[in-house]
This record gives C-alpha cells, structure tokens and sequence, in this order.
C-alpha cells in the first residue's frame, strides 16, 4: 500500500512538471510584441531646414549654445566662428501640426544679431558766433538796399533845380512816408531851408553833405547805445526782452546771446514767454548752438515771474556775465500781458536790479509799432530799443520816430533772419546807407 502511494506522489510531481514546462513553452512563443514598421519623419520636420546650432558670444568670448536641451561648451580653441556662413534669424512661432496631427516643435530660434554698440552721439558743434564789430557794415548793403529809395528820392528832388516852396513839399511828404514823423520832418527841411537862406545857394553836393549832416543830428549821435551786459559788481547784468508778438523777440534775445558770446561773455538765457509753447525750445535751441544755457520750465502756462527768478537766481549762482530775459507778446488781452509783464519785472527785481530793458519793435509796423510802444513804456522801463526787420522796410525814419517818442536809443537792429543778422546801431552807418 505504501509503494502504491509513493508511485502515485511520484507520477503527480511529473504530471505538475509537464504542465509547467508546456505553459512557459506557448507564453514564450505567444508574449512577443510585434515590431513597428519604421516610422517616416513627419513632413514638417523632414522638410526643416537643417541648421547649425544657435550660438550667442558674450564678451568673455565663451560660446553659449542656446538651442534647446543642449548644454554650454565652449567652442575648440582653434574654431574661427567669423569662418562659419551666417546664419539666417529665424522669427519665434507657435508648434505647428502636421498633417497627421503630431505636434512638431518649431525648430528653436536664434536670438536676433547682437545689435552694434551705439555710435557715441557727436559733440555738439558750438557756433562761433561773428563779432558785433562790423556786422552794420557787413550789413549796410541791406540797408541801403531798402532805404536809399528815401535818400535818392531827397537828393533827386533837391538836385532838381529851384529850391521853392514846391520842392520843399516834396521833401517832406518823402520824410514823412519814410515814418520820420511830423516833428522831425518839420526841423529838418526848416534847418535846410535857413542853410540855403544863409549860404544864398547850394550845389547838389552841398545839399547832400547838409541833408546828411541833418538826418544825423536827428538820429543823434550822441546817444548812450551800450548794452548793460557786463557783470555790475558782485552779480550778473540782468536784460529783459520785451515786445509784441511776432516783432521777433525770441530771435532777437538769440542773436543778442550771439553778439555776447563773440563778445566771450558768459550769458545765461531765461525763457519767461510761457504763453507760447514753442517760443522755450525756440530759445534753447538759440542758445544751445553758442554753447548758451536756457532756465525754462516745461509746463505750459507756467508763471513767468517765476521763471524770470529762477534764471536771475541760478545767473548769479553760476556767476554770469548776463542774464537775458524772454518775455511773451501775446495774452489774452492787453491789459493782462502788461500786468504780467510788470510782475516779471517786480518779481525780478527782488532779488536784483533789471540793467537793461529792451523794446523790440518790428520797424514794418511803422506808426502802429508806436502806439504798442507807449503801452508797453507804461509797463517798463525801455532803457532801448531793437528795431528788427529794418531790411525789409524803406520806413528807416522810424529809427528817429521812436527815439524822439520814447526818449531812449536805438540800440540795435535786426537786419535779416541769419543768426547774426543783428547789429549794434551805429547813426553814421546808417545815415550813410540811406543816402548810398
Ligand atoms: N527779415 C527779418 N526777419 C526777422 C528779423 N528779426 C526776426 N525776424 C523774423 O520774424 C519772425 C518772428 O520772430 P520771433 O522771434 O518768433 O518773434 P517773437 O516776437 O518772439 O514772437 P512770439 O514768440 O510769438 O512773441 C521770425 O520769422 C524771424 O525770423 C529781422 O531783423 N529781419
């Protein structure tokens, strides 16, 4: 019995075996993953263009890949990148879908060419200004050009023969028309007529020389034409512009910061015509070609006054030679702009006295140019006058007009827009270009 189970224990452990080995046998078989035929690259990745990696030099000269999951290695030492083609920049976009929908990962893309350092901004180039020496005889022919008909036009009349009561006439409808005023006009053809009465005759050459010797008396040579523009003591002169807009103040405050430069003055220039946007980058740009600094505010409207102070302020702390000051022209209504310009000039005088007030008249505007002058007298003290665009006006007699009406010279007139078209007056020069 015991045999039997033995035999039956023994059968059963190779029966177990058989089965065993059967079922390793068919999973070994059966198990295996079949093999994917190879794979085409998608169209878009296939058809990307094959470039080289993206590289950046910093200036330490190590090269830094930049493509995507690369790491940083530094190029062999004896690699010559300049020798490499350049390598087109390629614009950053999103992953594209190929056509069987497989996101492709746009190729990465190269950091734009490093831009070139900037080219450091050119020196200013500061004018050298033309001295004031000079410039009226430079000028004259502008003079001449517009106002000699006037001079022609009484030596014609005077050379004409007969000196009666007709010619005289003549002689002073001339004058008048020329804006010499009625005043003038009156005593300079009764000083001819008393010469003539005198001497009992004349030449032509001698009503010349007379005629010149008048005008000159009457635009008077003896007048104290010099520009307070040097330092008084301890402080910078102070200038304030002021006249109508459109007279060419702005301008004339730049040419008159030019004249001083030649003169190598040390000018500071304060830009109080606030009314007008414009007219502070007008002036700061005057300035800037002579080297010239402008105290301005950048907010439109701003209280001139205020500004006035503040370059008076900052001219006696740099310690200038000059301080000009641009006033506005224009405001809403007259009695405003005159209250505006008193304050400027109260404000100014705080802290120092104003040297010199100039009234820029535009010599055009002939009689009208007068009656904006009495105004702005009331306002300010005119210590002189500008009278811009005389070469654009045969009305020179206004030179006289405004002198004997305001009782203060004419101390320099604009003779062209060019940057030194602005000369310090001189009567003989002038007398002279009338009667050329
Ligand atoms: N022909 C000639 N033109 C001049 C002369 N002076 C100034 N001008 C011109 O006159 C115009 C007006 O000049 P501005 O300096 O802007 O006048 P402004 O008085 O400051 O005017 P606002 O700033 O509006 O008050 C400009 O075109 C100048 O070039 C001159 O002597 N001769």
């Amino acid at each position: 019995m015991d045999q039997l189970w033995e035999i039956l224990v023994v059968l059963t452990v190779v029966l177990l075996g058989a089965v065993g080995l059967a079922v390793a046998f068919l999973r070994g078989r059966g198990g295996k993953t079949k093999e994917l035929p190879p794979q085409e690259p998608p169209p878009a990745a296939k058809d990307a263009p094959q470039r080289k990696a993206n590289t950046y030099k910093p200036s330490s000269g190590v090269t830094i890949d930049t493509s995507k999951g690369s790491t940083a290695t530094a190029p062999p030492a004896d690699t010559d990148e300049r020798d490499e083609p350049p390598v087109k920049p390629v614009t950053p976009a999103e992953p594209v879908e190929n056509k069987g929908g497989t996101a492709v990962q746009e190729p990465p893309v190269e950091p734009a060419p490093k831009a070139p350092e900037p080219a450091p901004a050119p020196e200013p180039t500061i004018e050298q200004p033309e001295s004031a020496r000079g410039r009226m005889t430079r000028l004259r022919s502008r003079l001449a050009a517009s106002n000699n008909s006037m001079g022609k036009g009484l030596l014609g009349i005077l050379a004409a023969g007969t000196l009666d009561e007709s010619v005289w006439e003549e002689v002073e409808d001339t004058l008048l028309g020329a804006d010499l005023g009625v005043e003038a006009t009156t005593e300079l053809v009764d000083n001819l007529k008393q010469r003539v009465k005198v001497e009992g005759s004349a030449s032509p050459e001698q009503l010349e020389m007379w005629l010149h010797d008048e005008l000159l008396k009457l635009v008077d040579p003896t007048m104290d034409r010099r520009i307070a523009a040097s330092r008084q003591g301890d402080r910078p002169a102070v200038v304030m512009v002021v006249g109508v807009n459109g007279t060419g103040k702005t301008t004339t405050v730049g040419k008159l910061a030019r004249v001083l430069v030649a003169e190598d003055k040390e000018v500071l220039l304060g830009a109080a015509d606030t009314f007008r946007a414009a007219a502070a980058d007008q002036l700061e740009t005057w300035g800037a070609r002579v080297g010239v600094a402008t105290v301005r505010s950048d907010k439109e409207g701003a209280d001139p006054a205020a500004v006035a102070f503040d370059a008076v302020k900052d001219g006696h702390d740099e310690e200038v030679d000059v301080v000009i000051i641009d006033t506005a022209g224009r405001l809403h209504n007259k009695v405003g702009l005159m209250d505006e310009l008193s304050k400027v000039k109260r404000v100014i005088e705080k802290q120092s006295p104003i040297d010199e007030c100039l009234l820029v008249l535009d010599a055009t505007t002939g009689q009208n140019g007068m009656r904006q002058a009495e105004v702005f007298a009331k306002a300010v003290d005119i210590t002189g006058v500008v009278l811009t665009k005389l070469d654009g006006t045969a009305k020179g007699g206004i030179v006289v007009l405004v002198q004997r009406e305001l009782g203060v010279p004419v101390k320099l007139v604009g003779l062209g827009e060019g940057p030194d078209d602005l000369a310090p007056f001189d009567p003989k020069a002038f007398v002279d270009a009338v009667l050329d």
